[in-house]
């Protein structure tokens, strides 16, 4: 069944991300003709091979032309850059937004070049995997998961209506905050856990010589779900640190002060300490599972946890 929104819609970047927004788009009809455009010519080849939209162009000034919708899908380092490019072709009344993993930079590097009469509004869908390329994207992949938008004060309530329609079509649920805010929220649930996993298997790898090979050999099911989150994008993540620098670095020093406390509680046997700890943290695990299940997601559990990883 088709459910029009947009009469054109341009994806900037089809990776696992815009592949994933553009299957949507094609699967509920919502847009009347999807243009794609990605820097390289092999991805925008794979693209056209996947049939993920209408039209196929490398220059992204061109594929915006006319467009309605705007989504820069690439990683938040190249968002200035993107920006820069189709500023002189972007209609007046056209949304543009993004779906970048950090938002204050984003912002400071998109925003100066989004000529008046433009709608700009920043957004994260809080969904994806540790795979990248359009072949990573599937049908879904935002169905029961939180998108997260970081309007401008400035922001016109129809757009941000009609851009929020467009993310419930997709099956997510929208939530708005300030980009400094979201920055420091994701630092913790996302930015960290993705640093400690490239850390923890960086270290392992390390150790190898020492351990003769065991590390890999007897991976239990602990580490490996380290080497899932490790094997995530190095251009996106690396990124990522780098644009969300000041709120990665505080988390990043409450961590580890929290860390020696634990080394501590562990050096003088003080077993009270680590057992208030695992009991409190198996609280917040079990809260997290069962929120899970009033969410309406298996598709994103099926891919996230691929059994074959
Ligand atoms: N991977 C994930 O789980 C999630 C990623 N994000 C964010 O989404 C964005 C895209 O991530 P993915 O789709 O995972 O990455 P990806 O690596 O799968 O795809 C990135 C795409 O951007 C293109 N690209 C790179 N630089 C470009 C440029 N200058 N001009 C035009 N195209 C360019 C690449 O060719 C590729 O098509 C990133 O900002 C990331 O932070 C947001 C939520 C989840
Ligand atoms: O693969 C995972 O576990 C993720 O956490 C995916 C992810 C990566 C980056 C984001 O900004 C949002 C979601």
């Amino acid at each position: 069944m088709s459910d029009l929104l947009f009469d054109r819609i341009a994806l900037i970047g089809i990776g696992l991300i815009g592949s994933s927004i553009a299957r949507d788009i094609k699967a509920l009809g919502l847009a009347g003709e999807v243009v794609i455009s990605t820097r390289s010519p092999e991805t925008l080849k794979r693209a056209e091979e996947l049939a993920l939209g209408d039209r196929y162009t490398t220059s992204a000034a061109e594929a915006v032309r006319d467009a309605d919708l705007i989504v820069v899908s690439v990683p938040v380092g190249s968002s200035g850059l993107v920006a820069e490019q189709i500023a002189p072709n972007l209609k007046p009344g056209a949304i543009l937004t993004d779906v970048g993993s950090t938002k204050a930079s984003v912002i400071a590097q998109m925003a100066p070049h989004v000529p008046e009469g433009v709608h700009f509004i920043p957004g994260h869908p809080l969904a994806g995997t540790e795979k990248s390329g359009p072949d990573a994207g599937f049908e879904g992949l935002f169905r029961g998961r939180w998108c997260i938008f970081t309007p401008l004060p400035e922001t016109d309530e129809a757009a941000l209506g009609r851009l929020r329609n467009f993310w419930i079509a997709l099956g997510s649920k929208i939530d708005e905050m300030d980009p400094q805010h979201h920055d420091k929220v994701l630092a913790i649930v996302s930015h960290l856990p993705h640093i400690i996993a490239y850390n923890i298997v960086g270290t392992a790898d390390d150790l190898e010589t020492v351990t003769e090979s065991e590390v890999i050999k007897y991976s239990a099911s602990g580490f490996r779900d380290f080497t899932r989150l490790a094997a995530s994008d190095p251009t996106m993540w690396r990124d990522v640190c780098l644009h969300n620098k000041d709120a990665i670095l505080e988390m990043l020093a409450r961590f580890s002060e929290d860390l020696a406390y634990l080394q501590r509680a562990i050096r003088w046997g003080e077993g009270d300490k680590l057992f208030e700890l695992f009991s409190r943290t198996r609280t917040i695990r079990r809260s997290i599972v069962q929120a899970g299940q009033d969410v309406d997601a298996p598709d994103f559990g099926r891919h996230a946890l691929d059994p074959k990883a």
